[in-house]
């Protein structure tokens, strides 16, 4: 592997060490060489905490003049809550600087850069770019576009069937498999679903594992017929907010304000207009967003273009039932060129289960 390319990929294992505790900053990790020996190594741990160059700087100390620093992330140029990694870098005397991805925030991307040249410091961008971008998809697409990263999952029999005819759903897929899904839970920052999944499952959407964090919880319940002793009104155990249509009944609201639910309306006259929902979900800071829809609501994110990763598992088993209901209902395409295509296809094992993870082609 080239010499360029294997302390990248040292620096983005570093950063990827850290997913799930720098939101809402992105995942970075730094690696400083000299005389072909790592002197410093440091990846950003904590919004508001040292950023990954400053870590490996300070390892480094001395032996970082005249070496190489690599970095998943161009260095900043701004005053943020820590000083400009640029500066620091020129101080401390490095010769090279290898970045794998520009800074994807248009007001500052290529100023870091900038500075480094200006300051007679070879700068070689690029290196691994693909894979650094990848893991911070999430935080790219919030700074650029102020809503949260979407991720579409479902669990479905190989016969596509979220339950049986009789709306029976306990367990589709195994353990290991449902394991994974609150590992996914506990890496986003909220979690939505229909009233349907919640009248028909009465679930928690809390993340069960060691160290979970449970995700801020999110119903659509046009009509607010959702029960006051459902789990995620009444456990206290996550936050749960609900978005409605239009003029709901203003006393059932008052009634889940006072169990502490934040009920949102939107414009949608009969269903919950979802670009309403992403839209204030933006204005409130949410970076990432994972629906567990049920087949209604997983429809209408997907045909408003709103899916910007899907992950689906599938159990060997079927099920059948014209009656049965799938992971994608509502109006449906007419003709098959206008399928929603997913790219970037991966499937892998789990358990007896499959997982498979794609990005749909955005049109
Ligand atoms: N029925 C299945 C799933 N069902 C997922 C439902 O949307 C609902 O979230 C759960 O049934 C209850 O949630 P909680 O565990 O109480 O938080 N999801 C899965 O991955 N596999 C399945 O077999």
């Amino acid at each position: 592997m080239p010499q360029d390319d294997f302390y990248m990929a040292l620096a983005i294992n570093n950063a990827k060490s850290m997913k799930g505790q720098t939101e809402p900053n992105p995942l970075v990790g730094s690696v400083i060489v000299n005389g072909g020996r790592v002197v410093g190594i440091g990846a950003h741990l904590k919004a508001g905490e040292p950023h990954a160059e400053i870590h490996a700087l300070r390892m480094a100390g001395d032996a970082a003049r005249g070496g190489t620093i690599y970095v998943t992330l161009e260095p900043c140029s701004h005053h943020g809550r820590t000083g400009p990694c640029a500066e620091a870098i020129v101080n401390a005397g490095l010769k090279k600087v290898v970045i794998a991805t520009l800074d994807p925030n248009p007001l500052v991307s290529g100023n870091g850069v900038a500075i480094l040249e200006r300051a007679g410091i070879d700068v070689k961008v690029g290196v691994c770019e693909e894979e650094a971008r990848q893991m911070n998809e999430v935080f790219n697409l919030f700074i650029t576009e102020k809503r949260p990263f979407i991720t579409l999952k479902a669990a479905s029999t190989l016969d596509g069937k979220i339950a049986t005819r009789s709306l029976d759903s306990k367990w589709i897929t195994s353990e290991e498999a449902r394991l994974d899904v609150h590992q996914l839970r506990s890496e986003n920052q909220a979690i939505l679903v229909g009233v349907g999944t919640v009248v028909e499952d009465d679930p928690e959407l809390t993340a069960r594992i060691p160290d979970g964090r449970n995700p801020l919880r999110i119903v659509l319940d046009s009509s607010l017929r959702i029960s006051l002793d459902s789990k995620i009104v009444a456990d206290g155990l996550a936050e749960t907010w609900i978005f409605t249509a239009q003029k709901v009944d203003s006393e059932k609201k008052a009634a889940l304000e006072q169990l502490g639910i934040s009920v949102f309306e939107t414009s949608g006259l009969k269903q919950v207009d979802v670009r309403d929902v992403v839209r204030i979900l933006g204005e409130k800071s949410i970076s990432s967003l994972f629906i567990e829809g049920g087949g209604t609501v997983n429809a209408a994110f997907l045909e408003a273009g709103l899916v910007d990763k899907t992950v689906f598992y599938f159990a060997p088993k079927l099920i059948g039932g014209k009656q049965a209901p799938t992971f994608i209902e509502g109006m449906g395409y007419d003709l098959m060129k206008d399928a929603v295509e997913l790219e970037r296809g991966e499937f892998v094992k789990i358990g007896k289960d499959f997982k498979f993870t794609g990005y749909p082609v955005k049109k």
